[in-house]
Parts: C-alpha cells; sequence; structure tokens
C-alpha cells in the first residue's frame, strides 16, 4: 500500500485531496493540528494530530507510515489576517514547512506536492500571470509562501528532493457528494460568506473595496472547483511518481470574475438574495489575480471540469444545504 502523508488533511482543500487519493489508490495519512481544520473531515484514512513546529511527532509520522510523497497543504492562509499577524505566517508557514523538509529528507521520502498561491505574485497591471512572472506578494502569506517555494529549491539541490509546485487561485466549490466541503470558522472567503449570506445565516456581504482598477471597481479573481484542483494533485503526484523533476504549475481557469459578479452569480445560483454593502479596501488584496497560463493543460494534462461559477457556488450551496459544516 502506498501512503501519501497528507498535511493540512483536516481542512478544506487536503479533505477533498484524501478522498480522492483513497479512490486512486493511495492510502491518505492526515497530520494536522487542527488550527483551522475538523476531525470529522478526516474520514479517509489514519489521521495524527500533529503541528508542523514539532518536528518529533512528524518524524514518528514518517517512520510509522513510510509514506511515498507528501502533499503539503498545512498552512495559515488567510492574506488580511496576515497583514495583522505577520509572525504567526511566518512561523507556521516557513518554519514548519522547513521542518516538514528535513524530517522527510532525513526519512528518505524525497517527493512532494506543495500548495502555493498567486498571491505570490502580487498586483501586475494587465500582465498575463504564468509561472515566469515575477513575484511580488503584497501580504506576509504570499511572502511566507515564496520562502517555502524557496526553501524546496534549495533542498532540491542539496538533497534532490523533487516537488511539483501549484499556484491556486482562488478555490471555490464542494465535494460533488456534499461528503465534505468548505468550513472555516470564522468564514471569511468570498463564496461561503456569500452562501452564509443567502441561506439568512448572516445579515450582509460587505465587499471589500469598490475603487480598485478594474472594469467595476471590486477585485476580480480566477475561481477553480476544489475537486479540479486535487484532481491536479493526483496528476503531479504522478508526475514526481513517474521520476520526473520539479516543476511550478498555476492552478487556475484563466477567466476571472469581479465580487460584483459573483454576487450575481450567487443570487441565479441559489435563488436567494445576497444583500450586500461596501466597505473600504481589505489590507493586502491585489485588485486582479488571473492565470495566463496553459503549462498544467500541456505538461500534466489538466483540462478543469467543474469550474464555472454556477457550478461552484451550486455545488458549495448544496454542501451548506445537506447542514454539511463540521462541528
Ligand atoms: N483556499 C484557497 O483558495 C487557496 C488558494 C491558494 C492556496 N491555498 C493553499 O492551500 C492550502 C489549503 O488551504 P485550505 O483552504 O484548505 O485551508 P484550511 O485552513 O481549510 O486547511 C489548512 C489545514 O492546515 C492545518 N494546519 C495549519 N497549520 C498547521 C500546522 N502548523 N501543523 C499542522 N496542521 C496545520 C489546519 O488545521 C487546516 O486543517 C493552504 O496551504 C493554502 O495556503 C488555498
Ligand atoms: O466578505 C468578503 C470576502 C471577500 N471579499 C473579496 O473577495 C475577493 C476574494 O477574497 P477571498 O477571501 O475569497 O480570497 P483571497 O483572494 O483573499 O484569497 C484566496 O486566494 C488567494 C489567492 O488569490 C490565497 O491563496 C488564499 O489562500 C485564498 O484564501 C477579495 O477581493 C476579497 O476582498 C469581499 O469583498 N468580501
Amino acid at each position: 500500500m502506498k501512503h501519501v502523508l497528507v498535511t493540512g488533511g483536516a481542512g478544506y482543500i487536503g479533505s477533498h485531496a484524501c478522498k480522492l487519493l483513497l479512490q486512486k489508490g493511495y492510502v491518505p495519512v492526515s497530520f494536522d493540528n487542527l488550527v483551522t481544520g475538523w476531525t470529522s473531515a478526516v474520514k479517509f484514512g489514519p489521521f495524527i494530530r500533529g503541528d508542523l513546529l514539532d518536528r518529533g511527532t512528524l518524524d514518528a509520522a514518517f517512520a510509522e507510515y513510510e509514506p511515498v510523497a507528501v502533499m503539503h497543504f498545512a498552512a495559515l492562509s488567510q492574506v488580511g489576517e496576515s497583514t495583522r499577524e505577520p509572525g504567526r505566517y511566518w512561523r507556521n508557514n516557513v518554519l514548519g514547512s522547513l521542518n516538514l523538509v528535513e524530517a522527510m529528507v532525513e526519512s528518505g521520502c524525497k517527493q512532494m506536492v506543495f500548495s502555493s498561491t498567486c498571491a505570490i505574485y502580487g498586483d501586475q497591471d494587465g500582465v498575463v500571470l504564468d509561472e515566469q512572472s515575477a513575484q511580488m506578494p503584497l501580504s506576509a502569506y504570499g511572502a511566507s509562501k515564496r520562502a517555502v517555494e524557496e526553501i524546496l529549491r534549495d533542498f532540491g539541490v542539496s538533497h534532490a528532493l523533487r516537488t511539483v509546485v501549484f499556484r491556486y487561485f482562488n478555490v471555490a466549490g464542494a465535494d460533488v457528494d456534499a461528503e465534505i466541503g468548505e468550513c472555516h470558522q470564522p468564514e471569511t472567503h468570498l463564496i461561503p460568506v456569500m452562501i452564509e449570506v443567502a441561506a439568512g445565516a448572516r445579515e450582509a456581504l460587505t465587499i471589500h473595496g469598490t475603487d480598485y482598477p478594474t472594469p467595476d471597481g471590486t477585485c476580480v479573481r480566477d475561481y477553480v472547483h476544489v475537486m479540479d484542483l486535487v484532481d491536479a494533485h493526483i496528476k503531479g503526484l504522478e508526475w514526481l511518481q513517474e521520476g520526473k523533476g520539479s516543476r511550478a504549475f498555476n492552478l487556475g481557469t484563466g477567466t476571472g470574475f469581479s465580487v460584483k459578479e459573483v454576487i450575481a452569480e450567487g443570487k441565479a445560483a441559489t435563488g436567494h438574495d445576497v444583500p450586500h454593502n461596501y466597505g473600504p479596501r481589505r489590507a493586502g488584496d491585489a485588485a486582479a489575480l488571473v492565470s495566463g497560463s496553459r503549462r498544467a493543460a500541456e505538461e500534466l494534462g489538466w483540462t478543469p471540469e467543474r469550474s464555472t461559477l454556477q457550478q461552484m457556488i451550486a455545488d458549495a450551496w448544496r454542501w451548506y444545504r445537506t447542514g454539511g459544516y463540521f462541528r
């Protein structure tokens, strides 16, 4: 049996990856400290409650399961929060990842699929964002992810660590069976916040900034369905298992939607009003982040299949309506 250590396996994207890994014949071992995750999201393999900052628990995990690879999702990942608490982000994301990488190479596990982000690119007016674009993160979150990419490169040189780095754009939607989904406490991401408003669980959504240099003044993002995203992770794992070298890939659809467009689609997809008001810009936000790369399609054979805005909102809505929130 091939074990894969999934850090952050109790979180939103990690739990979806675990489900697909199991379907593909791997045993996903979730390693998570539950800072933003849920034990009830760990349904597809063993669970180790551990912190990336605790090297002993990491070493024990590698010794017990001898994973063929690591999928590294665990991180603090809120852009706004990271601008207020940069120390937490640097410590958790960078030192935590360094611990993980050192535990990996010492145990002989030399393959990692890493969750990076388009937030490493920052704001680049009119520039098509591909993997060669300049990296100018606007937040401690984005900077911490860029730093981890550098650590991975260095350990590639020194220890033959091979990594597939995925720079996600904005992930949304939920498992097609509504068995798992997105659940953050408190929720800050646009689509799940909108779902809570449509369901009447929140009074209104605040649009953070209406004076961006975008067609309607609100931020533009490239949304990708979580199921398409984890499908790419299996392809990334296979890439490494076939012995191919380290590579970075953007994961987005290439189409951007403004906050106002997302709200309009939310109303249509849920059949409910989405009351909203206007607030100031949120620190750390880029005006527009849209992928301009076809590398994942051309080299991994990855084609997003559920990543229409309508489908992502419909799946998130179904997950919410089936009472799926983790406790
Ligand atoms: N959601 C998005 O749109 C998006 C976009 C780009 C990148 N990402 C990246 O994808 C990854 C997963 O994001 P998510 O949305 O599933 O977030 P999430 O918060 O739902 O999941 C992260 C998981 O990591 C765990 N964790 C955090 N720090 C840990 C530590 N020190 N030790 C052990 N476990 C720890 C949390 O408890 C949680 O279960 C993150 O690395 C994030 O930066 C997410
Ligand atoms: O109540 C809300 C919530 C969000 N937004 C806006 O909606 C857009 C999307 O915001 P999210 O919080 O949903 O997502 P982010 O773009 O901030 O961040 C997400 O995608 C990033 C990459 O773009 C990171 O990787 C990060 O981990 C992930 O959470 C932003 O312009 C944000 O200001 C609002 O206007 N109101």
